[in-house]
């Protein structure tokens, strides 16, 4: 059974309180956890840490299971910050990899990592979701006919052609416009297409993720 850690509002139902575990250490955004014997998590399960911190302050972070450590447990990466978190906390699997809508509903919508929405305009309709780790198409499920997603930005397009339906990832050596290409990526398509679904990475944290939010703000793509 999938559950969607997003959606599995309020509380905690009972199935994922089946399957609890303890941190038993913390580095930074790692969280080593350790489950009861023969409970383990799969790779790519998203554990949540729900609890409350020595100031009082509820702390709900999501990790993503990363590696299996032997000796029932397990090394997973916080999707959001951990402070306040401590060792012993309650963890608990939620036995399926993080969902994030899909659909419709989703075009001219910007999303953290969890699929939530952080564009202050509402909540969106999560009952088409998709996990964020899937395997990727078969070769027979292909559309044989290759077709250019145009950018309109013409270097792109006539240099470095991106194939519709494809992955494109951007790396660059620093402020040698990588933030500026993205928005530009994104206002293009956005205008061409009925809009586009911006889902935020670890980048969140980062100064880059930031630079695009603001920019972003700046440019109108979100209110706040
Ligand atoms: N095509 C361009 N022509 C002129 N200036 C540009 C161009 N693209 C980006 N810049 C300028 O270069 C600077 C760095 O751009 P940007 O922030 O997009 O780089 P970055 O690769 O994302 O940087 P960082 O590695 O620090 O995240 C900015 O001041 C931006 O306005």
């Amino acid at each position: 059974m999938k559950i969607n850690p997003t959606t599995s509002v309020p509380g905690v139902s009972m199935l994922e309180k089946e399957n609890l575990g303890r941190i038993s250490q913390i580095i930074g955004p790692v969280l080593d956890v350790a489950f009861p014997l023969g409970k383990m998590p799969n790779i790519y399960n998203a554990l949540v840490v729900k609890g409350q911190d020595t100031a009082g302050q509820k702390i709900n972070v999501t990790c993503e299971v990363q590696q299996l450590l032997g000796n029932n447990r397990v090394r997973a990466v916080a999707i959001s910050a951990t402070d306040g978190l401590t060792r012993g906390m309650e963890v608990i699997d939620t036995g399926a990899a993080l969902s994030v809508p899909i659909g419709g509903a989703t075009l001219g919508r910007i999303f953290n990592l969890l699929g939530e929405p952080v564009d202050n305009l509402g909540p969106v309709d999560t009952r088409t979701t998709s996990p964020i780790h899937k395997f990727a198409l078969a070769f027979i499920q292909l559309d044989t006919k290759l077709s250019i997603f145009e950018t309109g930005i013409k270097v792109v397009d006539l240099l470095a052609l991106y194939h519709r339906g494809g992955k494109i990832g951007l790396f660059g050596g620093a402020w040698v416009g990588k933030t500026v290409l993205i928005m530009e990526l994104i206002n293009n398509i956005a205008k061409a297409h009925r809009g586009v679904s911006v889902f935020g990475g670890v980048g969140e944290r980062t100064r880059e993720g930031n630079d695009l939010y603001m920019e972003m703000k700046e440019s109108g793509v979100i209110n706040e």
